[in-house]
């Protein structure tokens, strides 16, 4: 133990921990004091490659549709910048660093040789698309997700219950599979098949890890054991030995030490060396230690570029389209539940970015606004359903409750007068009735949903925050800092170190969440009944076998794309 935490466990006036967050655009990290959480310094490191969809970064040739890959020097390159930087912002010493924790995306994986070398990093295999990492919004591996669902349900797999009867095509399995099918020489030169936010603790500790959290809800890990061989070879012979071969592995709890910081890491941070790393885990799971929601019953919403929804319960049910369930998946001795929506900023932005006139950037530019901003403020006086519109938000798929990405995006009612910022209203909504849908889900399901509390960029958005009070009719919850997911991290880190007792204790202690909350309008949440009606008629329409035209575009945009040459070639779909 070091020299800032005594012998009581009490961490000494001036000791702090390191949170850092791996989002899917940057990495944040945040300097935390462990007595009272108060956030000393932070700093962004944006990813020099980004999300990769066009082309590899070396060549030309085009990437699948669907496909979305990352770079992992990126991920070093937050360690040896935003971390440095945020301690010196802090003003600490690095003498009084007692810890340090991560979060990922999830699930976000990639192939790795056995001493955790990404295999994109092997010069003969850069140029192969399979070999890089697969960002969590990798979508191409539908059709082995549909494959894997089929087997599953056909063979009674008793594990498909636990996420809602459906694997999505986000998860570990059908991404390898896709690896294995479209280039199988990458898949068999993969050591390991490791989720980012295990692989980043690699990098810091030199040990290989593994978490419950990415192996429960990513890595079809439940009660013990994950799917067996049979179920694996009746999927495609060579894919008999995946677990044994690439994922089995002891998992770790959430808080415990993964190990300590090695040379080479500590160089890179300009931490100590031996410094306790704590176990990998997820954005969105971590921080419900700074919401302080790691009770039963109390949601949490990480709204960002996409929605999670996490949530402890005593507990245990199989709620229909629920991305996944896991013991200890957010806090050991607890039942873990995750909901999600793949598009949430993504979809402002996508629009705010591409469908707004000049004369809007212009006027936000000279306000010195953003478009969102300025959007945001000139939808927020209408009345509920003055618009006429509603939308689907599924433009990046949906992860729950129809667990389905070739579904995309709809929107209903425009007319000739309708405005760019009562289309960017519909869009908000239709996030807000795709997280009613999902709270519903659970209650539905006698899983009851006792608070709800808002965490990640969103919370900087009042007007998207009061859509969502009136549309869900509850007060919002706010999470108090801009870092929320490295705050999570950097409290895990607190428990890694020994210097709380438990993560319920450590967010007692360190976590954030603003006095005052959202409180719905009546009046407006009454009129978001109507609306959310429409909502749901839609909704089973397109995504229950009401129309299959959602289904049938993607396949022909996918067809045509192939015939015109575009995911044709090796590696790709
Ligand atoms: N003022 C805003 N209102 C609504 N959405 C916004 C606003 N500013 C940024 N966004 C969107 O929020 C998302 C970023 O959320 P954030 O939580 O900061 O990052 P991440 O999800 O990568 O962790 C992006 O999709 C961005 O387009
Ligand atoms: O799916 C999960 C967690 O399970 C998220 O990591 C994923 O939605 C990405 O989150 P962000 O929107 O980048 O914050």
């Amino acid at each position: 133990m070091r020299e800032n935490v005594n012998a009581n466990n009490k961490p000494s006036p001036d000791a702090v921990v390191i949170g850092v967050d791996f989002g899917t655009l940057s990495g944040r990290a945040v300097v935390v004091r462990v007595a009272d959480g108060a956030e000393l310094g932070s700093a962004a490191h944006t990813y020099r490659h980004g999300v990769i969809t066009e082309h590899l970064p070396a060549s030309s040739g085009p990437l699948a549709p669907e496909t979305a890959l990352q770079c992992p020097e990126d991920y070093r390159e937050v360690l040896r910048t935003a971390v440095p930087e945020a301690l010196r912002a802090s003003g600490a010493d690095p003498g009084q660093v007692v810890g340090i924790g991560t979060d990922f995306t999830s699930c976000t994986v990639l192939p790795v040789t056995a001493d955790g070398t990404p295999l994109c990093e092997l010069p003969d295999l850069a140029g192969r698309p399979h070999a890089w990492p697969k960002l969590w919004r990798h979508h191409a591996a539908q059709p082995e997700a549909d494959e894997i669902n089929a087997l599953a349900e056909k063979r009674g797999e008793t594990w498909l219950a636990r996420y809602g009867g459906r694997i999505s095509s986000e998860w570990q399995f059908a991404k390898a599979l896709q690896v294995l099918r479209e280039d199988p020489e990458a898949y068999a030169r993969a050591d390991r098949w490791i989720e980012a936010a295990d692989w980043i603790v690699w990098e810091l500790c030199g040990r290989e890890t593994r978490n419950v959290a990415t192996a429960g809800y990513k890595g079809i890990h439940q009660d013990g054991a994950w799917p067996s061989a049979e179920f694996l070879a009746a999927l495609d012979p060579r894919f008999a030995g995946f677990v044994r071969d690439k994922l089995a592995h002891p998992l770790s709890q959430l808080g415990e030490r993964a190990g300590g910081l090695t040379a080479r890491a500590a160089a890179w941070t300009g931490l100590p060396e031996g410094l306790p790393v704590a176990v990998g885990n997820i954005d969105a799971h971590v921080t419900a230690a700074t919401a302080r929601t790691t009770g039963n019953g109390r949601m949490l919403a990480i709204m960002g570029t996409s929605t999670c929804h996490v949530m402890n319960s005593d507990v245990l049910a199989e709620v229909p389209g629920m991305c996944g369930l896991a013991l200890g998946g957010i806090t050991p001795g607890a039942w873990g539940y995750e909901a999600g929506q793949s598009g949430v900023g993504d979809i402002f932005a996508w629009f705010a970015d591409s469908h707004v006139p000049p004369a809007y950037h212009e006027e936000a530019r000279e306000r010195g606004l953003s478009v969102h901003d300025l959007l945001s403020e000139r939808a927020s006086g209408a009345p509920v359903g003055g618009h006429g519109l509603v939308a689907l938000d599924w433009h990046s798929g949906n992860r729950s409750v129809l667990v389905d990405h070739d579904l995309s995006g709809v929107l209903v009612g425009m007319t000739l007068a309708t405005r760019p910022e009562e289309v960017y209203r519909a869009l908000v909504e239709a996030t807000a009735f795709g997280t009613r849908t999902i709270i519903g889900a659970f209650e539905a399901a006698g899983v009851p949903v006792e608070d709800f509390t808002v965490g990640g960029g969103m919370v900087r958005n009042p007007f998207v925050l009061q859509v969502y009070a009136d549309v869900l009719d509850r007060p919002i919850r706010l999470v108090a800092s801009e870092y929320s997911c490295a705050v999570g991290s950097a409290i895990h880190a607190a428990v890694a170190a020994g210097a709380h007792p438990d993560i319920h204790a450590a967010s007692a202690a360190m976590g954030r969440v603003r006095e005052e909350t959202v409180d719905p309008d009546p009046a407006r949440a009454a009129a978001y009944d109507d609306l959310f009606e429409v909502y749901t008629e839609l909704h089973d329409h397109f995504g229950r076998g009401g129309s299959q035209s959602l289904r049938r575009l993607r396949a022909i945009r996918n067809a045509t794309l192939a015939t015109a040459g575009n995911g044709t070639e090796e590696g790709t779909r």
